[in-house]
């Protein structure tokens, strides 16, 4: 439902898990439509330049978010392409009040844009991007991943955390 949180996919995840001590542990909500929302504060370890947010942070942060619309339509995808824009510098200490929505699905290609506004959640747009999701199979994370993580995300006695770490949404 709207405002739901969507939850980690994964514990370890740069970009959202809760376990990830150097994470950016951003927590998306379920937004109208195929749409998700998120926020993400900027710390000292995210600079770039003195009291500036580095430009690669701020696009992760925007990936995690448009990445996060794959639960809402039920697939599991990996980032293609992302293209991204900065409009604005963000200085550490502040919020980034990120929206991703999808905009069209042709076959296995997701297409969807994100921004992110400084200020509130209608303050100027930050940071846009738009980007190319790649619908794959499990076996993508199986046959790709190091076997250490892949083993010791299936040996998770929470099956339903198990799912999610494969990107699947139960
Ligand atoms: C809740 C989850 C949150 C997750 C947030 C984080 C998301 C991430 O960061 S995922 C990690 C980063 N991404 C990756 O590691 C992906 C690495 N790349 C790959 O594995 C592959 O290149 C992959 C899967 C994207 C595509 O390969 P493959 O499955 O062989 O598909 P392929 O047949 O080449 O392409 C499928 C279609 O997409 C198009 N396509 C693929 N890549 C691109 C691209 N970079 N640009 C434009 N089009 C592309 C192809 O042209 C093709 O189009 P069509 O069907 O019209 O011919």
């Amino acid at each position: 439902m709207p405002g739901e949180l969507l939850g980690a996919h994964y514990d370890q995840c740069f970009g959202c898990g809760e376990s990830q001590p150097h994470g950016l542990h951003l927590a998306a909500r379920a937004g109208e439509g195929v749409s998700v929302t998120a926020e993400f504060t900027v710390q000292p370890a995210h600079q770039g330049a003195p009291g500036l947010a580095h430009g690669g942070v701020l696009v992760t942060a925007l990936d995690e978010t448009l990445g996060s619309l794959s639960w809402m339509l039920r697939i599991i995808a990996v980032t293609g392409r992302l293209e991204s824009d900065f409009l604005r510098p963000v200085p550490v200490g502040s919020t980034l009040y990120l929206s991703a929505r999808c905009t069209a699905v042709d076959g296995r290609k997701i297409y969807s844009s994100a921004e992110g506004r400084i200020g509130g959640p209608d303050g100027p747009v930050a940071v846009r991007a738009d980007a190319l999701f790649v619908e794959v199979e499990l076996g993508h994370f199986t046959r790709n991943g190091r076997p250490e993580e892949i083993k010791a995300a299936m040996a998770d006695p929470d099956q339903v955390k198990v799912a999610r770490a494969f990107e699947v949404n139960p």
